[in-house]
C-alpha cells in the first residue's frame, strides 16, 4: 500500500499510457535506412525476396551427389565462388565450392575442405560419412517472399536496419518524429558557457533530457529556461502549444512559492497526476495545457531521470506506436541491507559486482553523478526492508534509452 494521497507508479503509468493511445502520431514519411536508427517503423515490412534466395554452401569444401559416392575419389569438375552462377553438376564428379556460393544443380550434399583428400591427380576422396543436405543452406531458410519480417510499431536498429537491408530496401516508412518542447524553470538555472550569478547552478537536466529524447526519436524544440514566474510561465505554454506535441518540463512542480509549472497547469490547465509514490520523483505532474500534454518532470536531476526513464519514455515510445514500452529487467540480490521502510516505491542506483547490487553512496535525488557510475536501478517496494541477498528487480540504465 502506498501513502494514502500519493499515486501508485502503476496507476500512474495506466493514466499516462492511457493519454498516450489517445495521441498516437497518426503521420508516417520515408526515411533513408542510415536516417532511421532509432524510429519506429510505421507499417510492416513484407519481405519481397527470399533469403537466402537458392540453396548455398555453409562450408568452403566440395559439393557433390551422395549417389556418386561409392564411385569416390571424384573428379573436381567446377570451381564454385560467391557470386557466379554455377553449372549444372556432373554426374560422377564434385564440384570445389566456396561459403555463400549458390549449390549446384544436382547436388545434394557439401564436404567442409579439412575432411577431405586431393590426390596428385586432384581427385577428392571423402574421408568421413555423409549425409543428404549436409552444409547446405536451404533457399528461404531465413525468410519466404510475403513473409511479415517486421511488425508495424518496431524500433528500428541495427538488426532490424540489416534485415532491411538484407530485401534489398533503401528507405522505411516511419513514424514522424514527435516535437517535444523542452523547458527548464527556475530562476537559479543558467546555461554552460554563461557566467555564474551568485546562487545560480548550470542547467544539467536540457542536456540529459535533450540527448535522451533523441535517441527516443524526438524532435527537440530548445524552448530555453523559463524564470520562476506565473503570467511568464503561462505565456510560454501559450506559445510552445502551438508546435509541439508534447511540452517537456523540468523543474516547478513541488510545493514552495516559486513552483509555478505545477501551479498553472493546475489552474488553467487539465492536471491528471500529481503526487506520485514514487522516490525520487514525487512531484511529477502530468497534464493539458490547451489540448497539449504536459510532462512536468521534477527539477531535482536525479529525480527527471528517474521519473523520465520510467514514466515519460513510455509515453513518448507509445504516441509512436510501440507496444512493448517496458524496459526489460531481472532480479538480483540485494548486496546492502534496507532496514528502512518507505512510503514510495524508491529507485535506487546500484552497480552489478560479484551477482549483487552495490549502492551508489549518495542516493540524494540532487546527485547526478551516481547515475555515471551506476548500472541501472533496483526497485525497493512501497513499505518493504531488505537483508543483503533478498531479491530485488533490477532495470539496466541500457534498457532506458
Ligand atoms: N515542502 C515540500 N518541499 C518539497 C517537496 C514536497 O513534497 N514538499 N518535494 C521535494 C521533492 S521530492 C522534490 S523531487 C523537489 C522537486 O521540486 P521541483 O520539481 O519543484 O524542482 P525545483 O524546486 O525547481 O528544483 C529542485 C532542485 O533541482 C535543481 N534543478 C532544477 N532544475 C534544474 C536543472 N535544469 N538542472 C540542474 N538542476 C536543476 C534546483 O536547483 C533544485 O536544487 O522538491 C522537494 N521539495
Ligand atoms: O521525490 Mo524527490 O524526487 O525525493 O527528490
Amino acid at each position: 500500500m502506498s501513502k494514502p494521497g500519493l499515486m501508485p507508479v502503476e496507476d500512474a503509468l495506466d493514466q499516462l499510457l492511457a493519454m498516450a493511445n489517445e495521441q498516437r502520431l497518426p503521420d508516417s514519411e520515408p526515411v533513408p535506412l542510415n536516417e532511421a536508427r532509432g524510429r519506429v517503423l510505421a507499417s510492416d515490412l513484407v519481405a519481397t525476396l527470399d533469403l537466402p534466395p537458392w540453396p548455398n554452401s555453409a562450408m568452403d569444401g566440395y559439393a557433390l551427389n551422395l549417389a556418386d559416392l561409392h564411385r569416390q575419389p571424384l573428379s573436381v569438375s567446377q570451381r564454385v565462388y560467391a557470386g557466379l552462377a554455377p553449372d549444372a553438376l556432373l554426374p560422377g564428379t564434385c564440384a570445389r565450392i566456396f561459403t555463400g556460393a549458390p549449390l549446384p544443380n544436382g547436388a545434394n550434399c557439401v564436404e567442409m575442405q579439412e575432411n577431405t583428400e586431393v590426390l596428385e591427380d586432384g581427385r577428392v576422396r571423402f574421408l568421413q560419412p555423409l549425409k543428404v543436405g549436409q552444409n547446405i543452406r536451404a533457399q528461404g531458410q531465413e525468410n519466404r517472399v510475403g513473409d511479415t519480417l517486421l511488425r508495424a510499431g518496431k524500433r528500428l536498429g541495427p538488426f532490424e536496419l540489416a534485415v532491411a537491408a538484407g530485401q534489398g530496401m533503401t528507405h522505411l516508412p516511419v513514424v514522424r518524429r514527435p516535437r517535444v518542447a523542452l523547458l527548464s524553470t527556475g530562476d537559479e538555472l543558467v546555461e554552460p558557457g554563461q557566467p555564474l550569478r551568485p546562487g545560480s547552478i548550470y542547467n544539467s537536466n536540457r542536456t540529459l533530457l535533450d540527448h535522451w529524447l533523441r535517441e527516443l526519436g524526438c524532435e527537440v524544440i530548445d524552448a530555453g529556461i523559463l524564470p520562476d514566474r506565473p503570467a511568464q510561465t503561462r505565456l510560454k505554454l501559450e506559445q510552445l502549444q502551438v508546435a509541439a506535441d508534447l511540452i517537456l518540463t523540468t523543474g516547478g512542480v513541488s510545493a514552495g512559492d516559486a513552483d509555478c509549472l505545477g501551479q498553472v497547469l493546475r489552474d488553467n490547465g487539465k492536471p491528471l497526476l500529481w503526487k506520485l509514490a514514487i522516490k525520487p520523483g514525487k512531484p511529477l505532474t502530468v497534464g493539458h495545457f490547451g489540448t497539449v500534454p504536459v510532462i512536468g518532470l521534477p527539477g531535482n536531476p536525479t529525480s527527471a531521470l528517474v521519473t523520465f526513464g520510467l514514466l515519460a519514455r513510455p509515453y513518448l515510445l507509445r504516441i509512436q506506436g510501440v507496444e512493448e514500452v517496458m524496459p526489460l529487467s531481472f532480479t538480483v540480490n540485494a548486496g546492502f541491507d534496507w532496514a528502512k521502510p518507505g512510503s514510495r516505491r524508491e529507485y535506487l542506483r546500484v552497480r552489478l559486482e560479484g551477482g549483487q547490487a552495490a549502492l551508489y553512496p549518495n542516493q540524494s535525488s540532487g546527485v547526478l553523478l551516481g547515475a555515471t557510475w551506476a548500472d541501472g536501478l533496483v526497485e525497493i517496494p512501497e513499505n518493504s526492508t531488505l537483508r543483503m541477498g533478498d531479491p530485488l528487480r533490477f532495470i539496466p540504465f541500457s534498457e532506458l534509452f
